[in-house]
């Protein structure tokens, strides 16, 4: 007997069907961030990470041209199992022959190369509008800024942002999830919290009155506690994102990042109440450690629960869109896309290994201390040997990988300047 058919006759007698479980989890997508192999650089300026996020490291190696990225991308994927989309900010717009153009003025040439790439491998793309590391951020501000001409300049990138969305879904036949997130706030009290917040909703109102498909466009808000430099106070809070959301279920998703909430609070629990009220919503998966430090994902136990409530909650797998969001400069950036990517598969196989109805019925009739046993039980479950069977049947190796990237590191990487 192989040790996954040991692990199958293990898990049916809590009524799991292991090998039910392997094939939906290859049915789910996760959505890959091209921000970790540049440390969130792109192409479109020379200048720094600013806006309220921050890269930490210098580790050698990094992609330095769209051919690296999409090459170490290409690297990275070739060892991940499991179903992807390709998830590109507008700062990685790709332009041919000396040409630019700013942010206000992008169009979905500017991103073919992009598409082609994902058709080529048969995935979705997700989109992001660049409101960070320009000059027309404006005293931190960008949609919630005063001045006028910087709130049009970015409202413009936005509207520019959801045509190139519809591109892509067009092109790729898969739905766009375009995501709002912007840095602005303050780094001591204001003095005036609701003009900024009254300027955010009309600039997103406005953003969103652009034309668009709503079944193949998904404008998302995502909230924010605080970021570096804006420690008092953020524009888009938690309340002001799921309030915008709320009021325009129509045409906007919530989009939570587990890095954006206070440190006690989890979002593994706030899936469940959102897919109470809303159709769909969005995740950014991360890690953070004290803050949003943007830690590369692992299998913990939050990463673990967050997956738990997708698969639990009433078509929770189909309702909500995945994306990763980390991005560690201090590591091997190929290593870590790819051990952020496994850790949620591996999260998402754990979760569909659960025996969630059982456990549900247990709670139902109030049999409380068994369903503590069962769910202490759960966590010894040989998921190792599921897991092994998983990789087989995608075609990569459950371990062992990290030899391809030294290699990598080796015969392309250090070769970097
Ligand atoms: C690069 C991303 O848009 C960014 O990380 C954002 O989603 C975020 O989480 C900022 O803290
Ligand atoms: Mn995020």
């Amino acid at each position: 007997m192989t040790r996954y058919e040991s692990a199958k006759e293990i898990y049916a007698k809590l009524g799991v069907d292991t090998d039910a479980a392997i094939a939906k989890c290859k049915e789910i997508p996760v959505s890959l961030h091209c921000w970790q192999g540049d440390d969130v650089t792109g192409f479109d300026h020379d200048g720094p990470l600013t806006g309220g996020i921050q890269t930490t490291g210098n580790y050698p190696g990094k992609a330095r041209t769209p051919e690296e990225l999409l090459a170490d991308m290409d690297k990275a994927m070739s060892l991940m199992p499991g179903k992807k989309k390709i998830n590109v900010h507008a700062c990685y717009a790709i332009f041919e022959d000396g040409e630019f153009v700013d942010r206000d003025k992008l169009e979905p040439k500017h991103f073919q190369k992009w598409v082609d790439f994902a058709k080529e491998r048969g995935m979705g793309l997700d989109f992001n509008p660049t409101f960070f590391s320009h000059p027309m951020v404006k005293d931190g501000l960008t949609l919630s800024s005063p001045d006028e001409e910087v709130r049009n300049f970015w409202i413009e990138h936005g509207k520019a942002c959801i045509r190139i969305s519809q591109y892509f879904a067009e092109q790729t036949g898969v739905p766009c999830v375009m995501n709002i997130w912007t840095g602005d706030g303050f780094k001591d009290i204001p003095a005036d919290r609701m003009g900024p917040r009254v300027r955010y909703k009309e600039s997103i109102d406005a953003i969103l009155s652009e034309p668009f498909d709503t079944n193949l466009v998904k404008p998302c808000v995502e909230s924010k506690v605080f970021g570096i430099g804006v420690e008092a106070y953020t524009v888009g809070s938690a309340e002001f994102s799921l309030s915008y959301a709320a009021m325009n279920k129509d045409k906007c998703l919530p989009l939570m990042d587990n890095g954006h909430y206070h440190p006690t609070e989890v979002v593994s629990d706030k899936i469940p109440a959102l897919l109470t009220f809303f159709p769909e919503i969005a995740l950014h998966v991360t890690r953070p450690i004290r803050w949003d430090s943007d830690h590369v994902v692992l299998f913990d136990d939050e990463t673990k629960e967050i997956a738990k409530e997708i698969v639990r909650c009433e078509n929770g797998i189909d309702r909500t869109y995945i994306a990763l969001d980390y991005f560690d400069a201090s590591i091997n950036r190929i290593s870590a896309w790819i051990t952020g990517f496994r850790s949620f598969q591996k999260a998402l196989l754990d979760a569909l290994c659960q025996p969630s109805e059982m456990l549900k019925e247990l709670q139902d009739t109030n049999q409380m201390s068994k369903k503590m046993v069962v769910m202490e039980q759960c966590k010894t479950l040989p998921i190792g040997d599921v897991w092994e069977e998983y990789c087989r049947q995608c075609g990569v190796e459950a371990e062992g990988w990290f030899d391809e990237i030294q290699k990598y590191e080796d015969e392309v990487l250090s070769k970097r300047a």
